[in-house]
């Protein structure tokens, strides 16, 4: 018999190649078109039916992701060879069970997936285990603990978050201690999942923030190699990225320390796969701030600015081939938002945006929007990245969703 691990099947016969995503949104469903395109079986899991990814996978599969007996049933059923957590909350014990019982490959590995999940497990390691400066930051488990926190030890202004969230959600930033309640109260109610704990951090008064992609691949030796692409800047609204550009400019030190610090974090979490590592800029300085072991929606420009994107490089990668970070051009990334709240919008404006020079759009086809969901991104190439910015934003702009 063949070692699966070394070829590619043929899809939806006994010799496929199976992946399954557990999460479907906008980096889902790009992850699923480059694995499609090398000839990969995929199936693709989300807690609501319709996500962007069921659209475009062989399979679609509708489960609370955060329950250990159902995704077990699940992943029995379809056995994948391999396993990509796309978002942060699953029954992520359940994926180490997997792991240690040889039933499928995690990505990048059950352990990264779980210690990312929650805030106090990558952020102990980055700080406590792996020296990385960081934010100062406290964990509180009631109102009470958090005044305490904030009080003694971290001060004003400051950043709360539930220790389990994404894309802001959840997330304040307060200045004085009036503010305290209504953080914890919006914490507690804004967490993917709600463990009413909080991490409380320092605001770090950064010039620019950065997301360093970092790849984990295999060389043609059969070794691990790590790979940087070229870094992306990013604008945040409400702990949610608006805008990202790539290349963004970085004093040569300060480009050394984010790579050295990007290569301490994934070379602890091993595996294969992309990251996309979140670090603060100031001057030569550089902070960590956080890691997502999977393709990261600041990235999202690499679709316009790289040969291989980031789901390019996220397929290649965990099916153990050869990756390419290469940039081609300067390019920009703008999110689109709902803007209204109602099931099957549309969009218009898509013919004067896509008039922008050098832009493309993605749709990501969420069957319901409301105000802040991220709906679509608008790219666009320039001669630098102002120039892309300026274009991104433009046809961004252009795009109005619409009820019908
Ligand atoms: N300690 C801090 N100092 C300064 N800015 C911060 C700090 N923590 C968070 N921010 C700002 O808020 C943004 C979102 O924070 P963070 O990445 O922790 O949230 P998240 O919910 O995990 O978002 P995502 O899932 O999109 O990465 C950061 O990119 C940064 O702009
Ligand atoms: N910062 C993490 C991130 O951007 N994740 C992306 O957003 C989707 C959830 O969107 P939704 O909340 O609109 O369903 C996730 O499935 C993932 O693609
Ligand atoms: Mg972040």
């Amino acid at each position: 018999m063949m070692n699966k691990r070394s070829v590619i099947g043929t899809p939806l016969s006994p010799s496929a190649t199976k992946v399954m995503l557990l999460g479907s949104g906008e980096l889902g469903k790009e992850v699923i078109i480059a694995l499609q395109r090398l000839g990969v079986e995929t199936i693709a899991v989300d807690r609501y039916a319709d996500a962007p990814g069921h659209q475009v996978a062989h399979r679609a599969h509708v489960i609370n992701m955060a329950d250990g007996q159902a995704l077990r049933a699940l992943i029995e059923r379809e056995s994948p060879d391999i396993i990509v957590p796309e978002i942060e909350a699953i029954a992520t014990d359940m994926l180490i069970e997997i792991e240690q019982a040889g039933i499928a490959t995690v990505i990048p590995t059950a352990r990264a997936a779980k210690l990312t999940m929650n805030r106090e497990g990558i952020r102990c390691l980055a700080a406590e285990t792996l020296g990385l400066p960081t934010s100062p930051y406290a964990f509180a488990n009631s109102l009470d603990e958090l005044r305490a926190a904030i009080d003694g030890k971290i001060g004003y202004p400051c950043i709360v978050k539930p220790v389990m969230s994404s894309s802001g959600k959840g997330q304040s930033r307060i200045g004085n201690a009036d503010e305290i309640e209504a953080a914890w109260h919006y914490a507690a109610s804004g967490g993917r999942v709600n463990q009413g704990r909080v991490i409380v951090e320092g605001v770090i008064h950064f010039d620019y923030e950065i997301t360093q992609l970092t790849v984990r691949a295999r060389g043609a030796d059969g070794g691990v190699k790590t790979h940087f692409c070229e870094a992306i800047g990013h604008v945040q609204v409400q702990g949610d990225y608006v805008e990202s550009w790539q290349p963004q400019g970085m004093s040569p030190i300060a480009l050394e320390r984010a790579r050295e610090m990007a290569k301490k974090i994934t070379d602890d979490l091993g595996g294969l796969g992309v990251f996309g590592v979140e670090l603060f800029i100031k001057g030569d300085e550089v902070w960590f701030s956080e890691v997502s072991p999977r393709p990261h929606d600041t990235g999202m420009v690499t679709m316009c600015s790289q040969k291989q994107s980031e789901f390019d490089l996220h397929a290649r990668a965990i099916l153990g081939l050869p990756v390419d970070t290469l940039l081609l051009a300067p390019g920009a990334s703008a999110v689109i938002y709902g803007q209204l709240e109602a099931q099957g919008i549309a969009f218009s404006g898509v013919i004067e945006a896509l008039s922008v020079p050098h832009s493309d759009l993605r749709l990501f086809g969420k069957p319901g929007s409301f105000q802040r969901r991220r709906m679509g991104v608008a790219l666009a190439n320039g001669v630098n990245t102002d120039e892309a910015r300026s274009r991104a934003k433009l046809a961004a702009s252009r795009v109005m969703p619409v009820k019908v």
